[in-house]
């Protein structure tokens, strides 16, 4: 299936000179919302996953679905101060600005094979705060998957070292 159709650009948003890419569209639209989640799992194919790690807030949309999909648990990275238990934590930049991510420290266990998902590789800080906080854990990220990378960015290099996978390439 052809998501592209789904992807509004919202020029300006949510700071002038950004290009945001609104995926409600996708999302609203049952065909799509449903091919988008079996092409995610797709990426992974027969690889045992133990863990998929969903990025607070838009990456909660999917990671969920696809822990189902693929029989592994759901774990939180979240912005700084909304998780309950003990936290570790990492700073990042992204391409609109800056903050800390956390994820509770008995999320992931020794040797877990995870998946990190989100819905956009933008510049790639968040995804690599995400897979570092990952590895302090002693977690495997075995694919970052994401509904869309934009390559121009170069969020990839950032991540170099591990299978990226995007259903939509900008
Ligand atoms: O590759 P980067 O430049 O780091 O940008 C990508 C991140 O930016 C967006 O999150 P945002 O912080 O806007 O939060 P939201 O999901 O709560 O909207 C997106 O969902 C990714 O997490
Ligand atoms: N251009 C963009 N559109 C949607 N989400 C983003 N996250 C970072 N950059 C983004």
């Amino acid at each position: 299936m052809d998501f592209e159709p789904y992807i509004r650009d919202i020029k300006d948003f949510p700071k002038p000179g950004v290009t945001f890419k609104d995926i409600t569209p996708l999302l609203k639209n049952a065909t799509a919302l449903q091919k988008a989640a079996n092409a995610l799992v797709g990426f992974i194919g027969n690889t045992k996953i133990d863990k998929v790690v969903g990025v607070d807030s838009r990456g909660f949309i999917f990671a969920p679905m696809l822990a189902e999909k693929l029989g592994a648990g759901f774990v939180t990275v979240r912005k700084s101060g909304k998780l309950p238990y003990t936290t570790i934590s990492e700073s990042y930049d992204l391409e609109y600005g800056k903050g800390v991510l956390e994820i509770h420290a008995d999320a992931i266990e020794e040797g877990d094979k995870v998946l990190v998902h989100d819905d956009v590789l933008a510049t790639g800080g968040t995804a690599e705060a995400v897979c570092k906080l990952v590895e302090k854990l002693g977690g495997e990220v075995v694919q970052c998957n994401f509904l869309i990378e934009l390559s121009f960015l170069k969020g990839g290099d950032k991540l170099n070292g591990y299978p990226v996978k995007a259903l939509l390439r900008y």
